[in-house]
């Protein structure tokens, strides 16, 4: 039930799809409705900033969970590895993400998402909030994808459904662990969070699986794969496989490519994370580019909180000092606000501005204070 609340979410905000029948495969070259002007100006790379290395972290280091904390606070993401995701389920899902994205048009709008809902086919819904069109399709698995899968193999669904059901399983113990890992950093326990037990796997717990693929583009310079924005989640285990694409926004550097790297999957900090660590945490603001000469395919795990249960920074992490940033939300509630205001979303929730202050990495516009 709680996954069917996840996909209501959009309901009082329903998203149209444009240009239906665009085969972004076929296209030679780069239409107006997709081409950007400033994609590569905004937020130039700064000098000395090359260096600069999205931290990587070994899940069997001794110290992981300070390594973790510290990264999700100061980059709000990070690579890790020695994860104990089989090599061959994360070949089995990648094989399965390309197999639907190589499905004729006609086929894949059969499991088109439906304009208040939030899984199957389609574009990102951000896209409504930007006047070009970005340089990918999408996939959204709420639960089940079975309905989905019959629409696009009615006679063999099934090794589909098999291969997400076993990756949403790992996904969901991996995504527990990391999420215990990323409080225990900051002296939260399981007292601390009642909705959680102490593997993360809560009852009636939610998740959203989004495959990405971007076609290769005639002209990747003035295209977007996917805008910059930051996650609605708790957590993200990003897949990326092995072509290069995710970018990051780092504070004082612009832009930072997240290199591929062989067997790692890129985690990243979420809204709701961030509020529950009143603002201690980094959202991660962060985007994908394309490339003239390669499909890239992504698959991105968004990890949440079951859908009903009220978000609000931690009692512990509040005292005099440091008062709670953000009114309490349900996911639910924050995905439709996110629906309505995208970037604003985080600010429509916010009490207050931060004493000791943070850069909100939605706002454009944010000025640090105190
Ligand atoms: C749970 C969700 C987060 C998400 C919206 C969704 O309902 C399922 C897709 C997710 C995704 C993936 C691509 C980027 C993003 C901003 C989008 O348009 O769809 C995210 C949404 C989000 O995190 O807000
Ligand atoms: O394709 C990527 O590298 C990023 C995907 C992403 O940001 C998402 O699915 O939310
Ligand atoms: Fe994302």
């Amino acid at each position: 039930m709680p996954s069917k609340l996840l996909s209501q979410a959009f309901r009082s905000h329903p998203f149209h799809h444009p240009h239906k029948n665009l085969d972004l495969n076929s296209i030679k070259e780069l239409p107006d409705s997709h081409a950007w002007t400033s994609v590569r100006d905004e937020h130039h790379s700064v000098e000395g900033c090359n260096v600069e290395l999205v931290p990587i972290i070994d899940l069997n280091n001794k110290n992981a969970m300070e390594l973790i904390g510290h990264a999700s606070k100061t980059w709000g993401i990070f690579q890790l590895v020695n994860h104990n995701i089989s090599k061959s389920l994360l070949e089995d899902i990648e094989l399965a993400g390309k197999r639907l994205f190589s499905l004729p048009m006609q086929q894949k709008f059969k499991a088109g998402r439906s304009p208040d809902g939030a899984s199957g086919y389609g574009v990102a819904r951000i896209s409504s909030f930007f006047p070009k069109l970005m340089w990918s399709e999408g996939f959204t698995v709420i639960g089940s994808p079975l309905e989905h899968a019959r629409q696009l193999w009615p006679q063999d669904f099934q090794n589909f459904c098999d291969i997400i059901e076993d990756y949403q399983k790992e996904m969901k113990k991996l995504a527990g662990k990391l999420m215990w890992l990323m409080l225990g950093s900051l002296g939260i326990n399981e007292e601390d969070v009642k909705w959680a037990d102490n593997k993360g796997e809560f009852e009636g717990g939610c998740a959203a699986l989004q495959f990405n693929y971007y076609p290769a583009c005639p002209d990747p310079e003035r295209a977007m794969g996917l805008a910059p924005h930051t996650d609605s989640t708790i957590l993200t285990i990003l897949h990326q496989s092995n072509i290069s694409g995710l970018q990051v926004l780092r504070e004082g550097c612009g832009w930072v490519t997240v290199p591929p790297l062989p067997g790692a999957l890129v985690i990243h900090v979420g809204d709701l994370l961030h509020i529950l660590s009143n603002g201690l945490y980094t959202n991660v603001r962060h985007r994908a580019m394309v490339n003239r000469t390669q499909h890239r395919l992504s698959l991105a795990y968004l990890y949440g909180p079951p859908s009903t249960v009220k978000i609000s920074p931690l009692p512990k992490l509040v005292d005099h000092f440091h008062p709670p940033l953000y009114r309490p939300i349900t996911w639910s509630e924050y995905l439709g606000t996110k629906a309505k205001h995208f970037d604003k979303a985080l600010k429509s929730v916010r009490l207050c501005v931060p004493r000791n202050g943070f850069i909100d990495t939605n706002d454009q516009n944010s000025v640090q204070v105190g």
